[in-house]
């Protein structure tokens, strides 16, 4: 049973059509790096898929019409980390990263050991236990964003769906966190992220969906999915392929050459 599917989902925000006609199924044990250029529609198809704007097409979840699970329903089955990484109260941390298992329990009961025990899980694989008790809206971008994949980890969903969780973070915890989310999907868990970064989406995710312009442009593995011809057509950038270690490299290294710039944009 897919975790997640997706049939013909489109959505038009301010008059203008953004996504059209997407279908995406998600299993478990799949790594799914969301990709595309800035404005592609990544973020708009995850918020689709939980029903944070309104979409035509149908969104199952764990199997089930999306339409007829409850916010908490809902909630036990997909942890969301969003692009905001914005904390509006000076909460302490391990109190936030709390706030992850709200929908396991009731609204006024208290956490118990399953809940102390998921939280303990989620500060230790986020490497913040160290300052569970500041205040979460003194740390740093970087660390934020920890905490905030934290909170989404305690949720202890079979899907997380991540909105550029790389970003504001150093290498070593971008590479940490793509480490996790590739163990997550081993675990039978699945996740799907959204990426700027083709190095590490190429390196981690055992599948890429390349979106362009509300669309997909290609679905399967890194190496089916990023070409050189691609990333000219659809980053407009040159790349560096190579290999290391056994896996794929990509780097960006420049912009394609402006007449072959010009000839993508009459082609596209
Ligand atoms: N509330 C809105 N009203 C009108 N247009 C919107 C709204 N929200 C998003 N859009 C437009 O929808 C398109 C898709 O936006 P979306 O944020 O999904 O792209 P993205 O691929 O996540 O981009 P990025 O990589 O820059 O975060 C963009 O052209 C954006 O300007």
């Amino acid at each position: 049973m897919s975790l997640l599917t997706l049939s013909g989902i489109g959505v038009a925000l301010g008059g203008r059509d953004v996504l059209g006609d997407v279908s995406l199924t998600v299993d478990a044990g799949e790594f799914v790096g969301l990709i595309g250029p800035n404005g592609a529609g990544k973020s708009t198809l995850l918020r689709a898929a939980l029903g944070l704007v309104a979409a035509r097409g149908t969104v199952e979840i764990g199997g089930m019409p999306a339409a007829r699970l409850s916010a908490r329903e809902r909630a036990l089955r997909i942890a969301y980390l969003p692009q905001e990484r914005e904390i509006a109260w000076p909460v302490s941390v391990d109190m936030l990263v709390g706030l992850g298992r709200a929908p396991h329990r009731g609204p006024f009961a208290a956490a118990g050991a399953k809940d102390r025990a998921a939280v303990e899980a989620a500060l230790g694989r986020m490497e913040i236990a160290a300052f569970r008790h500041r205040p979460a809206t003194q740390l740093s971008g970087g660390e934020k964003a920890r905490v905030l994949i934290a909170r989404a980890l305690a949720q202890e969903a079979p899907l997380l769906l991540a909105d550029e969780p790389t970003a504001g973070l150093d290498p070593e915890h971008q590479i940490g966190l793509m480490r996790l989310f590739a163990d997550l999907a081993r675990e039978g868990r699945g996740v799907v992220a959204s990426l700027h970064d083709l190095g590490l989406a190429a390196r981690w995710c055992t599948r890429l969906v390349l979106l362009d312009r509300g669309r997909i442009v290609a679905d399967g593995p890194p190496r089916q999915v990023l070409t050189p011809q691609r990333l000219r057509d659809i980053y407009a950038v040159e790349a560096f392929f190579g290999e290391a270690a056994g896996g794929l490299v990509v780097q960006p290294l420049d912009l394609v050459a402006s007449n072959a710039k010009n000839e993508r944009t009459v082609h596209r």
